[in-house]
């Protein structure tokens, strides 16, 4: 299973190259702590260079050959990526696997899902063309108006480690199809895969500078990138703490971003369930991808009647997952993503014992494995709504339980967090899902399962867990211009010009005040 980790540079213009200032990040297997290889690290010389080549290949033949090519043109693109991401399938899964610690089969699902992604975004830039001009009916028939989509222009992205190719394709593909130029700045922690997209770019001919890939650390690449003057846009996927900051940064120059946050989600499990089906969702929310997803439900909340049998098989549930090297046969858990990642489990899990929870099971490295970021998957219990271990978001694979009584008391627990990213509810009474779904505080809820996600259905939080969002046709890189016309020039009349601003207003209000909630069932359940 030896894999040869590829020496790459920065991917600049179309072109590979070498760092302005020559610096290399090593790159660690968190399976066996060993250094493995190194990316480049960008520094703010090399996002300067990066910034002018995607202005380019906005400008390049007056916009024709990118931003306001047809839909059809950029699609055509897109889908020579999809195709040459799944014929390096394998190879992409398993770098994934070594370089963030998942295991094999879950990263090949992910390599899917990226190829899936670029295919779904090529369908809808090739839509986008029939979509344009849009008419709004206006309430003075003297006046025409319609809608034009237009890419917001150089859009930085800058994502997390825990799906390294995966969460940079949900910004990626749908900037692209847009018709937007980006630059891609992943995590440091885990770039493997994002380097390989350039090297598909190069070979499927993607115009230069449309898409540029700069590797490096956040505050040496990342904050350049994100208080960049000709950068139009940022899309983020990471810590609040770091949103927060790129939201600081953006604000001084009124430029959008879309955030997509932590999350501390609830699962709320009650006694109507088959025991054996809900606890095996609780666990895949919680412990895939070792708990390192944004929307993980790390807060389980189970009613009292069933409590105590639902931990029993949960506990018997997980002594069954296989933790190990992520490239071996039917591993299930892998190691966490880096050392700091392992410590910083290991301390939510002593700070919770040391405010008086109780760990049920797991709350330390196997037994078997001496070596690699591994944690065990952990149970906590005793919890109460102060401690931090039910407040803060982990990363890891670690649930928090509390039980209840009664769906009121359930709801006041779920939505007991600044967070609001994901949610799940499980019961047979679908009455009672759809009523507790209304009442869950997330972006996205899950009936009767938990973490499955699309990408056509829209993606991202409310409250601290950020705002915009991500995927489906909301896809967030197209800006709007609307168009007002009269058919014939004649004088202005007071009248008419309060009229039309009052109608415009109250749509722009309407576009602002929603917010959306996402529901996906299990239909079987
Ligand atoms: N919501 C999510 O999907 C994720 C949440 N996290 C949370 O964050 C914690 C720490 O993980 P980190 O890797 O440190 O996350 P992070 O939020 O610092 O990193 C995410 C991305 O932001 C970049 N970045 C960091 N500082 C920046 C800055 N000042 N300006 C611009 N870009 C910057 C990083 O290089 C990386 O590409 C985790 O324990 C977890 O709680 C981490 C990764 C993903
Ligand atoms: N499948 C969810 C990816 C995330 O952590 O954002
Ligand atoms: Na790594």
């Amino acid at each position: 299973m030896a894999i040869q980790i590829p020496t790459r540079l920065l991917f600049i213009d179309g072109e590979w190259r070498e760092p302005v200032l020559k610096k290399r990040i090593p790159i660690i297997n968190p399976a066996s702590e060993e250094i493995i290889g190194s990316v480049p690290a960008a520094t703010a010389e090399d996002v300067e260079l990066a910034v002018e080549a995607a202005r380019r290949a906005l400008a390049r033949n007056k916009g024709r050959d990118w931003a306001s090519a047809s839909g059809a043109v950029r699609a055509k693109y897109l889908r020579a990526i999809a195709a040459k991401i799944t014929e390096r399938k394998s190879e992409l899964a398993k770098l994934e696997a070594i370089d963030c610690g998942k295991p094999l089969d879950e990263a090949a699902w992910d390599v899917d899902d990226v190829a899936g992604c670029f295919e779904y975004y090529a369908d809808l830039a090739e839509g986008l063309d029939a979509q344009q001009k849009a008419s709004i009916s206006l309430p003075m028939e003297q006046f025409k108006s319609h809608v034009l989509k237009e890419p917001i222009g150089v859009v930085g992205l800058i994502t997390p480690w825990n799906y390294p190719l995966l969460m940079a394709t949900w910004k990626v593909a749908p900037a692209l199809a847009a018709g937007c130029a980006a630059i891609l700045k992943p995590s440091e922690l885990a770039s493997v895969t994002c380097l390989e997209l350039a090297a598909v770019c190069r070979e499927v001919g993607l115009p230069p500078g449309v898409l540029n890939i700069l590797t490096g650390l956040g505050h040496e690449a990342g904050a350049p990138l994100a208080s960049h003057p000709h950068v139009d846009k940022i899309a983020f996927t990471g810590s609040t703490i770091t949103g927060s900051k790129i939201m600081t940064a953006a604000a001084q120059l009124v430029k959008p971003v879309s955030l997509e946050l932590g999350g501390k989600s609830p699962i709320v499990v009650f006694d109507d369930v088959d025991i054996d089906k809900a606890a095996e969702w609780t666990a895949f929310g919680v412990f895939w991808t070792n708990g390192q997803i944004c929307s993980a439900t790390s807060r389980l909340i189970i009613h009292e009647n069933i409590a105590a049998e639902f931990l029993d098989r949960l506990v018997k549930w997980i002594k069954n997952i296989k933790i190990s090297d992520p490239l071996e046969e039917g591993c299930r858990l892998g190691p966490v993503v880096s050392g700091g990642q392992y410590e910083k489990i290991l301390k939510c899990i002593s700070t919770a014992k040391s405010e008086g929870a109780t760990v049920l099971s797991g709350g330390a490295r196997p037994e078997h494995l001496k070596k690699g970021f591994f944690v065990e998957p952990t149970i906590i219990t005793d919890v109460t709504t102060s401690m931090q271990i039910w407040r803060e978001e982990v990363f890891g694979p670690v649930l928090c339980v509390k039980t209840f009584s009664s769906e009121d008391e359930a709801l006041e627990l779920a939505n007991d967090t600044h967070y609001g990213l994901g949610a799940a509810v499980i019961s047979k009474d679908l009455e009672r899902c759809e009523r507790v779904s209304k009442a869950l505080q997330a972006g996205i809820v899950w009936i009767n399962c938990s973490q499955p996600c699309f990408c056509q259905a829209p993606w991202g939080g409310n409250k601290r867990s950020g705002f915009g969002r991500e995927l489906g046709k909301w896809y967030g890189f197209l800006g709007i211009v609307t168009s007002i016309q009269r058919d014939v020039i004649v004088a202005v009349s007071l009248l008419s010009v309060a009229s039309f601003s009052s109608s415009l207003g109250l749509l722009i209000e309407i576009d602002i005040a929603f917010t959306w909630s996402l529901v996906i069932q299990e239909i079987d359940l």
